[in-house]
């Protein structure tokens, strides 16, 4: 078995979002084969590594094409290794956050929809899949990670860089920290754009395969600054099914439309109350909105999660609710996994199309 022998069973395995085999997409960057057996004395056939241009690491969709490879050269005696990493143009030097492979800001074209919530229950519910996860809230107007460490738990730093705190296994920082007690109120371009350079610089974030990002709600300074500044895989932009709320997320659409920047797609919050008490369903904001919104886009829908007392106290405590069991952590869950699909879409299209 020889590197070209691999590499036709690799073009059986098929990428399910880019509609084609691995090889001919290239995914496949490199296929090393070492011979054992006699000659060696290791009693196997050897070893085939695979390094794969996959970037959306625990994503369900990834996962399942490793799976697929390790099956389309399971019969052949090899003991299979897999990588996977997609190949840089930039030099880690040339790079804004080299150790960072996926940027996802959370939007929403108001606040009140449930940004942060959804911003922090992504970044768990990816930590919880295996993920090195990073969550940063950019949020100045309505910062909710502070909440979630206590005074003693606020970033050290030895006056040069800054090490994050930690919390079910996210690192944590905030504006917030940053700032301490100035009034956001006041903050204008240059001074939002040296924080975010801050960010970047000084945060010892270490490698991330994901760092969720939490915009402030709207569309001015700092949400422009950080398009422009950060390398960013996409955005999810959050809405509620009432009108008024959808037409600001269109709003939030037509701001990442303008700087090229990739839309994952539609959250839609607040769909449905569940009553603890009859048991019935109700739409109380109406229902279908998101969906019809992400139609209208040609955008993904991501999922709907429901309004939940749990998800108020969970993020009053600091405990996200896609970390327990029930209803609405099952909705957050498939949110959590279609997020991470559709950024290994993203990333898996530009190597494709950059070929
Ligand atoms: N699905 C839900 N069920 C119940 N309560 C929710 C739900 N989503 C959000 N909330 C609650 O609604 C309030 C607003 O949510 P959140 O802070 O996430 O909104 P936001 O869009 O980030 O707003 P802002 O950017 O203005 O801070 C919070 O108290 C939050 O706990």
């Amino acid at each position: 078995m020889n590197e070209s022998d691999v590499r036709e069973r690799l073009a059986d395995v098929r990428d399910p979002d880019l509609g084609g085999d691995i090889v001919s997409l290239g995914l496949v960057n490199d296929v090393e084969v070492e011979e054992g057996g006699e000659g060696t004395g290791d009693g196997t056939a050897g070893t085939v590594r695979v390094s794969l241009a996959l970037g959306a690491p625990f994503s369900p969709t990834e996962s399942a094409v490793a799976d697929d490879v390790r099956e389309a050269l399971a019969d052949t005696g090899l003991d299979v290794e897999l990588s996977a990493s997609i190949p840089d143009d930039l030099s880690a030097d040339e790079q804004v956050l080299p150790g960072v492979q996926n940027v996802i800001a959370v939007a929403s074209g108001k606040g009140g929809v449930g940004k942060s919530t959804v911003a922090v229950n992504l970044a768990a519910g990816l930590s919880a899949l295996g993920a090195r996860v990073g969550l940063f809230d950019a949020d100045v107007y309505g910062p909710n990670v502070p909440r979630m460490v206590s005074a003693e738990e606020r970033p050290e730093t030895d006056g040069e860089t800054i090490v994050p705190p930690e919390r079910f296994g996210v690192k944590l920082m905030s504006m917030d920290f940053l700032t301490g007690e100035d009034d956001p109120v006041i903050w204008r371009g240059p001074m939002v754009h040296k924080i975010i350079t801050q960010l970047v610089e000084d945060v010892e974030w270490g490698e991330l395969d994901y760092l969720v990002m939490d915009l402030p709600p709207g569309t001015g300074d700092t949400q422009l600054t950080i398009l422009q500044t950060l390398p960013l895989t996409g955005a999810v932009i959050v809405t509620t099914p009432q009108d008024v709320a959808l037409d600001d997320a269109v709003k939030g659409l037509r701001m990442f439309g303008k700087h090229d920047t990739n839309v994952l797609g539609i959250a839609e919050n607040m769909a449905g109350f569940r009553c603890p008490d009859c048991g019935g369903f109700h739409e109380i904001f109406g229902s279908g909105g998101g969906k019809a919104l992400a139609q209208e886009h040609d955008l993904p829908f991501l999922g709907g999660i429901p309004l939940d007392p749990d998800v108020r106290t969970g993020g009053d405590d600091g405990e996200p609710v896609v970390l327990e069991d029930g209803e609405t952590a099952d909705a957050f869950r498939v949110l959590v996994e279609n997020v991470a699909n559709n950024a290994g879409v993203v990333r898996r299209r530009g190597v494709s199309e950059g070929r």
